[in-house]
């Protein structure tokens, strides 16, 4: 069996990044800046008034002095020409601040009688001025690759990029299989249940950037199989669910070898997850993930989000792992490393009592996965252990 990492390593070097493309500004966000942006102006592109008030020059501002309001600057509407001595300009939020002034008075700092203002006795110190360049200047640029984040978009309209060049997003197929298996909304059998770890990892890969194809449901039969991959055609990345174990009825593993998939792996030392594979199916990639919903959607963290990831350019880079003090015991782990369910609050990070793999109540609750090594000894209230925030 290959360690966690191992198996990690092999899915990295299976994983290639996807074609560049160009998207509209309002298509990006999610989505992974492919080469690095670069602003088209300044920002803003003059000094301007970050108040409501009067812009003078600041050598005249004390308490008590009197100016005269000799023009107005509003945003986009500036004042040409320069107050002289004794004159302000009326200013508002967001205008160029006229020549000669190099301070904002707020106009709660004024008494204003006509076109005349007096300076208060309690003159607050800014300047209340913004710099030309301060947020940017013409030529910086926001760094890709980087999974462009609403704030990212703000950043790129304001330098004037009305579109992006954005790796492709990966378009993941998606096969159940299962005799026993029926969609939410049908009417099951008596042996039968709903499909549900799918739709979970539907969510799961469409939150990492991914399109998806939900395929039909696979049977337990090679014929079924075979048909359904043959409608996985095209996608970037096949994942199947179930059928992946040593049961008579387990037959992903035998018909992807048919239609040629070349293995990478099969089985992980790890807990939920164990009978996790993975190769090239033709143009594509596979994953095929244990049938319990709660070790496929492990396994989805664990593996197939950091497959994503390198599909839109981002590098190989395992999930994500933090720390945190146990606010309950463990006891000693056995030879996999185990994933175990777990609530992190502020007291600390907890392990669901049941942690067998077929519930998703369990999981539901849980909002995160402790990481437990191979062979890890007992650990005690207090202890820091490495948790996958899911
Ligand atoms: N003799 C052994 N038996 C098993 C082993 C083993 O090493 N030796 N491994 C166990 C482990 S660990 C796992 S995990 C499971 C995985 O088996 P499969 O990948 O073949 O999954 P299935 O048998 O098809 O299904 C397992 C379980 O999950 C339910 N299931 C399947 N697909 C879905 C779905 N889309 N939505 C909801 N539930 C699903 C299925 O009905 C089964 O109950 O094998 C152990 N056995
Ligand atoms: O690995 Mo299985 O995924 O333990 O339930």
């Amino acid at each position: 069996m290959i360690s966690v990492a191992g198996a990690l390593d092999a899915l990295f070097a299976l994983a290639r990044p996807l074609p560049v493309e160009t998207v509209p500004l309002r298509a990006a966000a999610g989505r992974v800046l492919a080469s690095p942006a670069t602003a088209r102006r300044d920002q803003p592109p003059f000094a301007g008034s970050a108040m409501d008030g009067y812009a003078l020059a600041n050598a005249e501002a004390h308490t008590g002095a009197r100016f005269r309001v000799v023009g107005e600057a509003a945003a986009g509407r500036r004042f040409d020409g320069r107050p002289g001595p004794g004159e302000c300009i009326r200013i508002f939020t967001g205008a160029p601040v006229p020549e000669g002034c190099d301070r904002i008075i707020i106009q709660e700092d004024v008494t204003r009688d006509a076109d005349m203002i007096t300076l208060s006795d309690r003159l607050d110190r800014g300047t209340h001025i913004r710099p030309a360049g301060a947020d940017f200047r013409i030529g910086d640029q926001l760094s890709a690759p980087r999974r462009l984040s609403p704030s990212d978009v703000a950043l790129l309209a304001s330098m004037n990029i009305p579109q992006v060049a954005v790796h492709r997003a990966p378009e993941v197929a998606l096969i159940s299989t299962g005799d026993e298996l029926v969609l939410p909304g049908e009417d099951p059998g008596p042996d039968q249940i709903i499909a549900s770890n799918t739709y979970g990892l539907e969510a799961l890969f469409r939150s990492l950037g991914a399109t998806t194809r939900l395929l039909p449901i696979a049977r337990d039969s090679r014929a079924s199989l075979r048909a359904t991959f043959a409608l996985a055609q095209g996608a970037d990345l096949v994942v199947t669910i179930g059928g992946a174990s040593v049961g008579d009825h387990d037959l992903v593993g035998p018909v992807a070898a048919e239609l040629g998939m070349q293995q990478a792996f099969y089985k992980v030392a790890m807990r939920p997850g164990k009978p996790l594979m993975a190769g090239r199916l033709g143009d594509a990639m596979m994953i095929g993930l244990p049938g319990n919903p709660v070790s496929a959607m492990v396994c989805g963290h664990v593996f197939v989000a950091p497959v994503l990831r390198v599909m839109q350019g981002l590098g190989p880079t395992a999930a994500l792992r933090s720390r945190a003090p146990l606010s309950a015991p463990l006891p000693r782990n056995g030879p996999r490393e185990h994933y175990l369910r777990a609530l992190l609050t502020p007291e600390g990070i907890e392990a669901a009592p049941r942690q067998d793999s077929s519930l998703l109540t369990v999981l539901s609750d849980s909002n995160a996965l402790i990481i437990r090594p191979p062979d890890a000894p007992e650990a005690a209230i207090g202890d820091l252990v490495d948790f996958l925030t899911i």
